[in-house]
Order: C-alpha cells, then sequence, then structure tokens
C-alpha cells in the first residue's frame, strides 16, 4: 500500500471536452508543485482530490489517500487541508476562536487552549488569540489561515497560489512554515502555483500542464 497521494491517471472532462489530466505519486513529505497556463485546470483538479468537483466537470480515474479510495469519500471526511490565496478569517470570531474552529475534536478546554497557544507559537503570534482578525496584517492572517487547517491534522496539504498574495518577506516565511510542517509532519503537498520560485522552495517535482499530449 502508498503511502501518500496518489493521483491514479485522473482525467477532468468539462462536460465531454478533455479538461486537464495527472497521473502522479506525492509521497509523505513530498511536494509536487502544478504548473501552467490560466484556465487549464489547476484549481479544478485540486476540487477533485478535495471532493468539491463542480457539477459542470465529470472525471476518470481514482484519487488515493495511503492506498485508500478516496474518490467517493465525502469531502469533510478525507482530512484534506486547503489552502487558497487571501484566505478569509471568520471576521466575527476572534484568532483563538478561528483556530479552535480548525482544531480537531477531543481534549479537555485546557488542551485545547493549550494547542492553540502552541499554534500561535509556532506562527509567531503569540498572545494573539483575543485579537480581532481585522487589526491583523495581511501576512499574520495568512499565517493564522494557515494554522487553522493545520489544526484539523490534515493527512495531505493542498495549496492554490497560497504564497501569492504575499510581499517577497513574508511569502518566504510562509514557504518555510509550510514545507518545515509538511516535511516534519510527513504529509504529501499538492501545490498550484504560478510562481517558479514557489516551485524551486519546494524543492520537489514540477508538472507543466501546458504540455498534455
Ligand atoms: N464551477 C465551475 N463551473 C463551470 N466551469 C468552471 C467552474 N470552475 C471553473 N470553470 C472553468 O474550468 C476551466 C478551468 O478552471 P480552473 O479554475 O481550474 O483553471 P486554473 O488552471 O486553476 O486557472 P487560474 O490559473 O486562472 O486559476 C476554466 O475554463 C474555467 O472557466
Amino acid at each position: 500500500m502508498a503511502e501518500g497521494l496518489t493521483l491514479d491517471k485522473v482525467e477532468i472532462l468539462h462536460g465531454d471536452a478533455p479538461l486537464v489530466a495527472l497521473d502522479a505519486h506525492i509521497g509523505p513529505g513530498e511536494v509536487l508543485s502544478v504548473m501552467g497556463p490560466s484556465g487549464i485546470g489547476k484549481s479544478t483538479l485540486l476540487s477533485l482530490v478535495t471532493g468539491t468537483l463542480a457539477p459542470a466537470f465529470r472525471h476518470k480515474g481514482r484519487v488515493r489517500l495511503d492506498g485508500q479510495d478516496i474518490t467517493r469519500v465525502a469531502p469533510e471526511a478525507r482530512r484534506i487541508g486547503i489552502l487558497f490565496q487571501d484566505d478569509l478569517l471568520f471576521p466575527h470570531l476572534s484568532v483563538g476562536e478561528n483556530l479552535a474552529f480548525g482544531l480537531s475534536r477531543g481534549g479537555s478546554r485546557t488542551e485545547r487552549r493549550a494547542r492553540i497557544e502552541e499554534g500561535l507559537a509556532e506562527i509567531g503570534l503569540e498572545g494573539f488569540a483575543n485579537r480581532d482578525p481585522a487589526t491583523l496584517s495581511g501576512g499574520q492572517k495568512a499565517r493564522v489561515a494557515l494554522m487553522r487547517m493545520l489544526l484539523a491534522e490534515p493527512r495531505a496539504l493542498l495549496l492554490d497560489e497560497a504564497f501569492s498574495g504575499l510581499d517577497a518577506e513574508r511569502r518566504d516565511q510562509m514557504r518555510k512554515l509550510v514545507f518545515e510542517r509538511a516535511e516534519r509532519c510527513r504529509l504529501p503537498v499538492l501545490m498550484v502555483t504560478h510562481d517558479r520560485a514557489d516551485a524551486e522552495a519546494a524543492r520537489g517535482r514540477v508538472v507543466e500542464l501546458g504540455a498534455r499530449a
């Protein structure tokens, strides 16, 4: 049984027209970067993996996670984390409450609070639990959104232009947080990006989708 995320001869069709195809295995702690022109179907490919493919599309092939066929598993049961550019925090909740939303179930109130504090420390935002998200910078919001995703203990990470909205320094910081965590927790990462520097920072394989046969 192959550990990691497998897109087994995946093809997505828009109506009857082929849109995008990918056949790839991403091992634990590995990053696969997917590049290609706008509209080629990169985000649609990620939606197949999360289980949220829009009705306009059909697919062939299978998605497997740690050897388990998850193609027909409900999205919320897949435990796949996805991070977008400009991921929105809930504006009516504090930073800590936003993180609590990601927290997987179980544990006492004290344990849950401790996990939130640890998460905040990991992203360099100690003491921010009671802050209103509106008072955070763009980079700080991005890090909270990342931690909210990680606290849900995903088994694989998907990144959809996750670093695009950030300035160079924040981008480096976010990349480091994501790739180090993925390596440490042996999470497979499927990253959609138009920025070759993202792919270089990931030090993994790169697939160019424009070059479909
Ligand atoms: N929900 C939807 N229903 C119908 N068509 C859609 C839907 N979402 C996207 N499309 C179309 O499917 C194609 C692929 O879109 P997708 O967002 O996957 O491309 P992309 O490669 O991620 O592009 P970009 O780099 O611009 O984000 C486009 O032609 C788009 O207009």
